[in-house]
């Protein structure tokens, strides 16, 4: 029936950040060697040859053409409604007429607009289409060494797209998105990530806005500078002039500035200093906005100033709206990643396509190890190894999983003593964090064995798991020097464990003076972080427990109720833990989830020991653990019904398989159960069922001794 492992629990990723580290090559300025006298003439005649030859099948629009009666009407800054219903619908449903005429001219026609650019222009998109390949050729993923970076076409495994959206959103939490993907009966189109734009059908109309949904790690970077990569290399979406991808946690650094769009575009992409305001009315741009919910902007729909200039200055945030509304060059495309939760910002009706990274398909998994290794004997023993823990073969359907998985196994399997096979998620991580410490002592040598930890690396790795923590609690995922400073660390520290933290945007530019630090994904971050505060509970740090836990409000848990009002760190774990579960339930989109689970997981003897001494080994009795798996399966979830499934993922953590066990009776038992199925075991039987390879022929809910809610849930 139900499969029998005990983890199944890919659902890690629910919202990190990860950070995909891409090499980001210095740009070359000097590729353009541009006459400014000659060619200012030179333009101005290409620009004009390009309009007359096109006027009857290009659409060339300047800013305001199709809508300049209308907006010379509307107010610069207009109110919301008014914007969207004298405006927005109707300038959409006309500018649709007009781009449906032109998605029924071939994509030659804009080669052809192509071709006539002259010398100097395609000069520039040359130039750009080399530093864009430069750019996106390579992937460091987590490690920022000069020239340690792969080769992303090397790496870069075909992912599962689909077309449309399966289900309705969840904006509260990206477990059940996860959940979600490997349900099997969900109505899908697939589609590959250079098709995007693509019409594919007769019913379709022209496809300009395009908003790509995926939960965290599951590629969505990776396919935006796989688009990119092939576009620079000639290979794919031709009669796109220029593809400008621009990263939304990058422009996060230049919130507070005022830019106008062509003033921000020669900020993130140099080489294009030179072009000007009349370019990009005619050539055919696709902007690439990667990672909206990373973005720290408000973008508001409703009320916001109307721009159909190029060269107006005004707020990243505005210039974004007036992009997607259309209103600022309506012939550009764009693109929009994000992860689930965040992508309710883009109202529907400016939407053309939306499409979803699903993760890899078994087939992908595969191919992913394939690549991966050049040694095929490894490959075929890491593929082998993963097909025969269902768990581990499940989390590989989010390729940042694959990743974790590949260190990992890739480091027991070249070991003489290779261990047990990690089965849960705080040993795959705490293996992780075990190959860092090995190759940075590999690295930067050091007199005891690789894995063994001198109080230096404890407390330095303690002061990591600080950052994390304390930039978790304020959902923070970028650091700058200051930020490090205050967990008394220093650059030089940091760069040690580039496989953990490490610096992105290397970027020479003017706004990019400072340097920001990351994990290398949020999971990481959150593995850190329940690592440093596991080691405050153990030294029983007061101060910081007691101040993380002071916020939280009791909630109604059956066994030990009443606990919170004398709650002293020095007491128990299993008190400890069950506070810390409350004030995680407590926050309603989830955020500490994972880092609870971790905390439970590496209350296990056998996880801290794979840490190599960076925790204290604690005395386990029994019977602690005992009384942390009984408050996880007395908490009353009844009254936190959406959340209850990361309690049974707790027990999981630490190895518990008694409500599983449990569960498989139900599901056995031929005769209609007696005892009650709480909200608790309702998730956690539909968890299983979901992940569970036996597709059941029936499942007769009357059977079970469910409350209407659950029915109805
Ligand atoms: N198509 C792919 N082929 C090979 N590896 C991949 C692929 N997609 C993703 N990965 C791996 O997964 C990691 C995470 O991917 P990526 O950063 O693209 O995810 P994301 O969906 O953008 O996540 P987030 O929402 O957290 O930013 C990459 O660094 C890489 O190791």
């Amino acid at each position: 029936m139900v499969s029998t492992d005990p983890l199944i629990q890919h659902d890690v990723l629910q919202k990190p950040i990860a950070p995909t580290l891409r090499s980001r090559a210095k740009l070359h300025l000097d590729l353009l060697l541009w006459d400014e006298a000659s060619s200012a003439t030179e333009r101005r005649r290409d620009l004009e040859r390009v309009q007359n030859k096109s006027a009857r099948k290009l659409i060339v629009k300047p800013q305001k053409s199709g809508f300049d009666d209308e907006d010379e009407n509307t107010p610069p800054l207009a109110d919301g409604s008014s914007v969207l219903k004298s405006n927005g619908r109707l300038k959409r449903d006309r500018r649709m007429d007009e781009d449906r005429a032109e998605s029924t001219v071939p994509s030659c026609v804009s080669l052809k607009s192509d071709q006539s650019i002259g010398g100097d222009l395609q000069e520039v998109i040359e130039g750009h289409k080399i530093s864009l390949k430069r750019r996106c050729e390579h992937v460091t993923e987590g490690t920022n060494e000069a020239g340690s970076g792969t080769l992303l076409n090397k790496i870069y495994t075909e992912l599962y797209i689909t077309e449309g959206q399966s289900e309705e959103v969840d904006t509260q939490h990206e477990v059940r998105q996860l959940e979600r993907i490997s349900k099997k009966n969900i109505q899908d189109t697939p589609i590959k990530c250079q098709d995007i734009f693509k019409v594919l059908s007769e019913q379709q109309r022209h496809i300009r806005v395009v908003l790509t949904n995926g939960v965290a790690g599951v590629g969505k970077t990776f396919s935006v500078q796989k688009f990119s990569l092939d576009w620079a290399e000639g290979l794919e979406n031709q009669d796109i002039s220029l593809v400008l991808p621009l990263s939304c946690r990058e422009l996060n650094l230049i919130r507070d500035e005022q830019h106008s769009l062509l003033s921000l575009l020669h900020v993130f992409h140099p080489t294009l200093q030179k072009i000007r305001a009349e370019d990009l009315t005619v050539w055919k741009l696709l902007f690439i906005f990667d990672g909206l919910d990373e973005s720290r902007f408000s973008l508001r729909f409703n009320k916001h100033q109307v721009i159909s200039d190029v060269t107006q200055v005004s707020s990243v945030e505005v210039l974004l709206v007036n992009l997607i509304q259309g209103n600022l060059l309506p012939s550009a495309l764009i693109w929009i990643t994000s992860r689930p939760a965040a992508a309710y910002q883009i109202p529907p009706s400016c939407v053309d396509r939306i499409t979803e990274v699903r993760g890899f398909t078994d087939s992908q998994k595969e191919e992913y190890f394939r690549r991966r290794f050049s040694d095929e004997d490894l490959s075929k023993r890491i593929i082998s190894h993963i097909k025969a823990s269902r768990s581990l073969h499940i989390m590989c359907l989010i390729p940042v999983f694959c990743w974790i998985t590949a260190i990992v196994l890739e480091d027991m399997m070249t070991r003489d003593q290779r261990g047990e096979l990690p089965k849960t998620l705080t040993d795959l991580y705490s293996h992780f964090l075990r190959v860092q410490i090995k190759r940075k002592k590999q690295k930067y040598g050091g007199e005891q064995r690789p894995e063994e930890l001198t109080e230096a690396d404890k407390e330095l790795l303690l002061k990591l798991g600080r950052l994390a923590f304390e930039h978790l609690e304020k959902g923070n995922i970028m650091f700058y020097s200051e930020d490090l400073e205050q967990c008394g660390l220093d650059v030089s520290e940091v760069s040690v464990y580039s496989g953990v933290c490490t610096e992105i945007f290397k970027r020479e530019s003017v706004i990019f003076q400072k340097s920001v630090y990351c994990f290398v994904h949020l999971s990481i971050q959150e593995f850190l972080a329940a690592v440093y505060m596991f080691h405050c509970y153990t030294r029983k740090d007061r101060v910081v427990i007691k101040k993380f836990l002071k916020y939280s409000k009791p909630i109604s848990f059956s066994g030990f109720a009443g606990f919170h009002i004398n709650y002293n760190p020095a007491t128990s774990l299993d008190v400890f833990l069950g506070r810390t579960l409350m004030k995680s339930l407590e926050i309603k989109n989830g955020h500490l989830d994972l880092f609870v689970r971790f905390l439970h997981g590496l209350s296990l003897e056998s996880n801290q020991r794979i840490l190599g001494g960076l925790l204290d080994q604690m005395e386990n009795h029994p019977e602690t653990i005992q009384k942390v798996l009984n408050n996880l399966k007395e908490v009353n979830s009844d009254k936190i019904p959406d959340r209850s499934i990361n309690i049974f993922h707790c027990l999981m953590e630490m190895k518990d398989q008694s409500v599983h066990q449990e569960i498989q009776e139900f599901l056995k038992s031929e005769k209609k159960s007696e005892r009650r199925l709480s909200e608790f075991h309702c998730s956690a039987l539909a968890y299983l069922l979901q992940m569970s390879e036996e597709v059941l022929d029936e499942l007769n809910l009357q059977r079970y001794n469910i409350s209407e809610r659950d029915d109805v849930a």
